[in-house]
């Protein structure tokens, strides 16, 4: 397929040694959509910065090219971004982590908060840590976590960066080079439960996309990586 990568970073540059060893053509490599003619690719995949996301994606809605978000820290425009999909009859997914470990993460952590929730004596916690060119904090997966767990027990109503009462709390480390860690800690005063997943590189994220990309060609609509992998 010919793709075009809409920011061509650390996470595009990756993409594009994986995709070319799995057959297809990067056809434009941009960090600026408005300067390209996006009609040449089959697919878009985005990983750029949180104030360039919705603009790239909706550009690929109002020009009918599918299109592959991992961009973070842009959610607020979410629902504005899936009510244009649906308006242009587009295809879209996006993805707070695209690695297939993390996705069985996010199902292991659902499941453990289900397990978790009649066990009052549990506080939970999350930690994130990333490299410290990051831009946004917490991460989008750390995020992801934290709504899971929400959902899936009565005690927190929301997640914070602060010590808040009701909130659930996530610490956000910086440290150089670390692609990816996030661990969930359930804590009592007789013992702790721990589950974490550790990126050793960016190969999973890039994966995990062009196979998204892959999937979403010939697709309308809007969905994640739960579809894509056939996952509950
Ligand atoms: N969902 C996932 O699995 C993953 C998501 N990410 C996210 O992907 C994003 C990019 O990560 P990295 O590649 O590590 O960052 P990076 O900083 O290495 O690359 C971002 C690139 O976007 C470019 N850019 C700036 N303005 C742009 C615009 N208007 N349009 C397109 N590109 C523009 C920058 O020049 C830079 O080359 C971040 O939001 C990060 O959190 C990163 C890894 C995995
Ligand atoms: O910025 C990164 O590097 C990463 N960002 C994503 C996130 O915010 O969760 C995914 C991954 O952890 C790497």
């Amino acid at each position: 397929m010919k793709i075009a990568l809409l920011g061509y970073g650390k996470m595009g540059k990756t993409i594009e040694a994986l995709a070319i060893q799995r057959g297809h053509t990067i056809v434009i490599k941009t960090s600026q959509i408005d300067n390209v003619d996006i009609t040449q690719a089959d697919v878009a995949i985005d990983f750029s910065i949180p104030e360039a996301a919705f603009h790239n994606i909706s550009t690929c809605f109002n020009n009918n090219i599918p299109v592959v978000s991992g961009t973070t820290g842009w959610l607020k425009q979410f629902d504005t971004a899936v009510n244009l999909c649906h308006e242009k009859k587009g295809a879209f997914i996006y993805a707070s982590n695209f690695s297939l470990g993390v996705n069985l993460f996010f199902e292991l952590n659902s499941k453990l908060a289900q397990m978790m929730s009649q066990f009052e004596d549990y506080k939970v916690n999350i930690e994130e840590i990333h490299h410290t060119q990051k831009l946004d904090a917490p991460s989008g997966t750390a995020i992801t976590l934290a709504e899971d767990i929400i959902t899936n027990q009565k005690h927190y109503t929301k997640w914070s960066l602060e010590d808040e009462a009701r909130a659930l709390p996530i610490e956000a480390k910086r440290i150089e080079n670390v692609p990816g860690t996030h661990i969930v800690t359930y804590k009592s005063d007789i013992d702790t439960i721990t589950i974490e997943h550790e990126a050793h590189n960016r190969n999973g994220f890039a994966l995990g996309a062009i196979v998204a990309a892959e999937w979403l060609i010939g697709k309308q609509g809007v969905y994640t990586m739960k579809d894509v992998l056939n996952l509950s």
